[in-house]
């Protein structure tokens, strides 16, 4: 499933004296199957851009298509729920989210509140924590006596419980550790490759973008200032710089050896395309 946005505008408090810009003037595609990255400074328009992704707020002019479904200001409210089962939200710092009793009770109310039967609903609970890495056993616990990153789990376990085809994902990795943030970001990558997922990632790591996105949308001010692959937007750095937006630290690296006299045809975005790109030129083989 496709997310198309046409020329999409969209602005708080539209008509008020307080009327501010959150998106101005979005064209775009965002394709089924891909893995998505949205970066940009603070402000820019990244959490506004995703609550359109689900009709969470309709722009003020201009179309996004979901689907076949096409969202316009003059959309109702009604109906929007297949919509909202396609595309699951996880917000920043997801686990204030979770209140029922059991991490069972909590992943399993979303698809019982769609009409889902219990048993079933407990059946979909079992298999999306295993999906998210936690043990069987987790069910009957307390969502309140997990740590933190488990926490998070349960609340993306309740997400991908609805069986959406597009996961959104609002800096899912804030607050977690270096050990977390990478189980968490290989977690995603496995949904992305094995259950065929969607994915649309708001982060500011580069090295993630770098990573694990097909394509790149950078954002200022409420504008789509660029967009297309990793490697094409980290070819700019000055650029980057330009708008407060970093580098992934390989490519950063491979930027201070160029001022020492190596050469890349292409900016490196992995180790492992900077060993390749520096072994010969410090008279090493190829590393296969
Ligand atoms: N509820 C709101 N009411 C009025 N203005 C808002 C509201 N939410 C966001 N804005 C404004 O819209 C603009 C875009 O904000 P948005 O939250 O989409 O940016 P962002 O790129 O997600 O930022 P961050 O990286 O800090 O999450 C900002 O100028 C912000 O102040």
């Amino acid at each position: 499933m496709d997310i198309t946005f046409d020329h999409v505008s969209f602005a708080y408090q539209a008509g008020t004296p307080f009327a501010g810009d959150g998106l101005k003037d979005i064209s775009t595609t965002i394709k089924g199957g891909d893995y998505t990255a949205i970066i940009g400074h603070t402000g820019s328009g990244k959490s506004t851009l995703l609550q359109h992704l689900n009709a969470l707020l309709k722009p003020t002019s201009g179309t996004v298509t979901i689907g076949d479904r096409q969202i316009t200001p003059e959309t109702n409210n009604k109906n929007l729920k297949p919509l909202r089962q396609k595309v699951g939200m996880v917000f920043q710092f997801a686990e204030n989210q979770l209140f029922e009793q059991t991490v069972e009770r909590d992943i399993a109310f979303g698809p019982m509140n769609f009409g889902v039967p219990e048993k079933d609903a407990k059946a979909l609970a079992a298999q999306m924590v295993k999906l998210v890495g936690l043990p069987d056993d987790i069910l009957q616990q307390s969502p309140f006596d997990l740590s933190g990153g488990q926490m998070r789990r349960v609340a993306i376990a309740g997400v991908l419980a609805m069986q959406p085809e597009i996961l959104v994902l609002d800096e899912p990795t804030a607050g977690l550790d270096p050990a977390g943030r990478l189980e968490m970001m290989t977690m995603f990558k496995k949904l992305h490759d094995e259950q065929g997922l969607t994915i649309v990632l708001v982060t500011h790591q580069m090295d993630d973008v770098a990573d694990y996105a097909d394509r790149v949308l950078v954002m200022e001010h409420g504008a789509l200032v660029r967009q297309g692959t990793p490697r094409e937007i980290f070819a700019d750095p000055d650029w980057l710089r330009q708008k407060q937006l970093g580098l992934p630290k390989t490519t950063a690296f491979a930027e201070r050896l160029q001022k020492l006299g190596f050469t890349f045809d292409q900016m490196p975005l992995t180790a492992s395309e900077l060993a390749d790109d520096l072994m010969p030129q410090i008279g090493g083989g190829d590393l296969g």
